[in-house]
């Protein structure tokens, strides 16, 4: 099954486009786990058991992993999201992007050494950086497109003389990733829920790709207006939260505070699609 079947099939499934961001900081955990980076594992796996039916996916960010040396840890995490929900595809935020034989090397690691369903990567160097990771049939690839965080618009929102029609780099590369650069079908976009204007942008030029819209909870981020302008029955919206969902408590009952938070995500989000 590709990668955007996984993601229809668990939107269908869970009733959800929420999904659950694993940006383990130990300082933040609760309880016993508390500043203990050698339970990165444990405490994120609490958080999988308790949100794998109301999420759409799953997206580790792998630097809250590498930052503690736990690389081992996170391949136990894929390890245990394959084994207790294989319905739920797990989507390695990492942010590559290199020249093609280094690209050749990241695209190894993500799919093959921790198993992702798909990645999130920087188009910043072109075509032949993101091309590896197209040749991985039915594994998916986020391009960076509109981010989230006030500094996307110094280079994002420049205009391109260049090209035809002169568009902004971020609807350039939403064009790029709809058409020619999309060469195994699983391209596709990151853009802010920060900027719902922009989502709508993008949804313009790029109707058919999935998107995965980090920027709520957290960075405060409009879930309703992310949804109206990113939501279409045949391209599915995967939009992020992580500190809201994973530190909705401090104490011992994270776990079902994080459900709760989870839900209350998922529902907000499904109300404003109409349904
Ligand atoms: O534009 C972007 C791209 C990626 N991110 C990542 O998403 C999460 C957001 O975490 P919150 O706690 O929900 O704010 C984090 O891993 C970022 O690296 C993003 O925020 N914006």
């Amino acid at each position: 099954m590709t990668f955007i079947e996984m993601l229809l099939q668990a939107q269908q499934r869970n009733g959800s486009m929420l999904c659950v961001g694993l940006d383990p900081e130990p300082a933040r955990f609760p309880g016993a786990l508390q500043g203990d980076a050698g339970r990165i594992y444990d405490f994120c796996a609490r958080i999988v058991d308790a949100t794998a039916d109301l999420v759409i996916a799953f997206k580790p960010q792998i630097a809250y992993f590498a930052a503690h040396r736990a690389e081992d840890q996170l391949e136990r995490l894929m390890a245990h999201m394959r084994r207790q929900a294989p319905q739920v595809p797990v989507i390695l935020d990492a942010k590559r992007g290199d020249i093609g034989s280094t690209a050749e090397q990241y695209a190894r690691e993500a799919f093959e050494r921790y198993g992702a369903d798909a990645v999130t990567l920087s188009p910043f160097m072109g075509f032949d950086s993101v091309q590896p990771y197209l040749r991985y049939e039915g594994k998916g690839a986020f391009l960076l497109c509109r981010t989230s965080n006030p500094g996307g618009d110094d280079l994002q929102n420049q205009r391109l003389a260049s090209v035809d029609g002169q568009p902004l780099l971020y609807e350039h590369i939403a064009r790029l990733a709809q058409g020619p650069w999309n060469l195994n079908g699983q391209l596709g976009l990151v853009v802010g829920a920060t900027y719902p204007a922009e989502i709508e942008r993008v949804r313009q030029v790029a109707a058919k790709v999935p998107l995965l819209i980090p920027g709520v909870g957290a960075q405060g981020g409009d879930a309703a207006a992310t949804v109206k302008a990113g939501w279409r029955p045949d391209a599915p919206i995967v939009v992020a939260s992580s500190r809201a969902i994973l530190y909705a408590s401090a104490g011992d009952d994270f776990a079902d505070a994080a459900r709760s938070e989870a839900l209350r995500t998922r529902e907000l989000l499904q109300s404003a699609r109409g349904g």
